[in-house]
């Protein structure tokens, strides 16, 4: 669904029920009411993506689909995009080490996940389809699926990104809801891949609109003692904050780069955090609710991405090597990817065609520095 501003879809524009309570998905899970349904099918997963964040929720999901046996099939399917490492295939590494070498070394992914390079083969007879890749290959990937994947099947979208440009500005999850016909929800946090793998305690949100017993399936999926669910009806709110948070976290890069203080970084938070929440208000309305930004996916994930995240790392080097962000993210990320950039100069794109460039000062001062050569204390100057 495009929304072109000022017009937000009549879908998202259904009244929200308030914040949906973790301790309900708990005491669901005690009854286990699922395993009493005779018509039950068990849920078969697939991943789709396997980079840095995907192979760390790939660990995730696979220990929790063996603890919820009665709601899950034991196998998980990820999708690589083949590539050689160390001259092997990144597939055949990732079947016979049970562990994905170039995108998160050192991990056990588990021996239940089952690696594979065919799109279609991954997500045949899927009925739960997690989208964990860079914004920019979604497209690519979803004209691929179409018209091959499970009548029953449902998604949950993890990219932080917009499908944006001057026409309109659309969510991933509704992107891959109108290309594949299913519903799909979000899962945003403050959720820097390493930290996770490590199994260091952090806070996530998701956001569902479907179904209670969608959410609770979803919660059943990735909650962890270490890596706490929260459920949320705003399932918009919460994709929004997990893309627009990458051009704060931009900002803040470089601030540190040209070697401003914390005081500095906790002025552009802030002022992000008010960009964030006026892009969308008036692009979304009331479909995006305020409390969402209190969520783990809103000011936490802005904070820890400021402070630790790829886009803050590749910004400050920008300032202090001089070099393109684009040579940056090949000679720092070793094939991951920045989203935050190019998130700027869409969204740049979008403000533009609606002349509303100044009223987001600091977004607009992130994209002119990053693509138009504009000298970087701008960065404090004109926001
Ligand atoms: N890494 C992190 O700490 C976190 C990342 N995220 C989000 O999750 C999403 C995925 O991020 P990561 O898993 O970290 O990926 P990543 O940044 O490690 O990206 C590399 C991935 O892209 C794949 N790729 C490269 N070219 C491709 C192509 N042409 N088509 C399809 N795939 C291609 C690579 O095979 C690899 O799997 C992003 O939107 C990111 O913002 C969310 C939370 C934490
Ligand atoms: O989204 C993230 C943490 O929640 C990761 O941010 P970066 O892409 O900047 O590393």
């Amino acid at each position: 669904m495009h929304y072109k501003y000022p017009v937000v879809s009549a879908f998202l524009r259904r009244p929200l029920i308030p914040v949906v309570h973790n301790n309900k998905y708990y005491r669901f899970q005690q009854k286990n009411m699922l395993s009493t349904t005779s018509t039950f099918t068990k849920e078969r997963v697939c991943l789709i993506g396997s980079g840095n964040w995907g192979s760390v929720v790939c660990k995730i999901i696979g220990q929790n689909v063996l603890k919820h046996s009665n709601q899950f099939e034991p196998e998980v399917r990820l999708w690589v995009f083949e590539e050689l490492f160390n001259g092997e295939k990144l597939t055949t590494l990732i079947n016979r080490e049970q562990e994905n070498p170039k995108y998160l070394p050192g991990h056990k992914l588990g021996p239940n996940i089952k690696a594979t390079p065919d799109l279609l083969e991954a997500c045949q007879d899927a009925t739960v389809l997690v989208f964990v890749l860079p914004h920019q290959f979604v497209p690519s990937v979803c004209d691929k699926m179409t018209g091959h994947i499970a009548s029953n099947a449902k998604a949950i979208s993890l990219i932080k990104g917009l499908e944006i440009n001057a026409e309109g500005v659309t969510l991933f999850s509704e992107e891959i809801s109108r290309r594949l016909g299913i519903n799909v929800a979000s899962l945003s946090g403050a959720n820097i891949a390493n930290e996770v793998a490590e199994e260091k305690f952090c806070e996530t949100t998701i956001g569902c609109k479907g179904e209670e017993k969608e959410g609770e399936m979803f919660f059943n999926l990735f909650n962890t003692p270490y890596f706490r669910v929260n459920v949320i009806r705003d399932s918009a709110g919460v994709e929004l904050c997990g893309a627009l948070k990458n051009v704060v976290a931009v900002g803040a890069g470089l601030s540190d780069g040209l070697g401003y203080g914390s005081n500095t970084k906790a002025a552009i938070v802030r002022r992000g955090l008010l960009e964030m929440r006026k892009f969308g208000q008036t692009f979304f309305g009331d479909v995006v609710q305020t409390e969402t930004f209190f969520e783990s996916c809103g000011v936490a994930d802005l904070l820890t991405t400021c402070m630790g995240g790829r886009n803050r790392k590749v910004s400050e080097a920008f300032i202090k090597t001089g070099k393109p962000i684009d040579v940056l993210e090949k000679e720092l990320l070793n094939g991951q990817k920045l989203q935050g950039t190019l998130t700027a100069k869409e969204v740049n794109e979008f403000l533009t065609a609606r002349n509303m460039v100044k009223d987001f000062p600091l977004f607009t001062t992130v994209y002119r520095i990053i693509y138009q050569g504009l000298e970087p204390e701008a960065i404090v100057r004109d926001i």
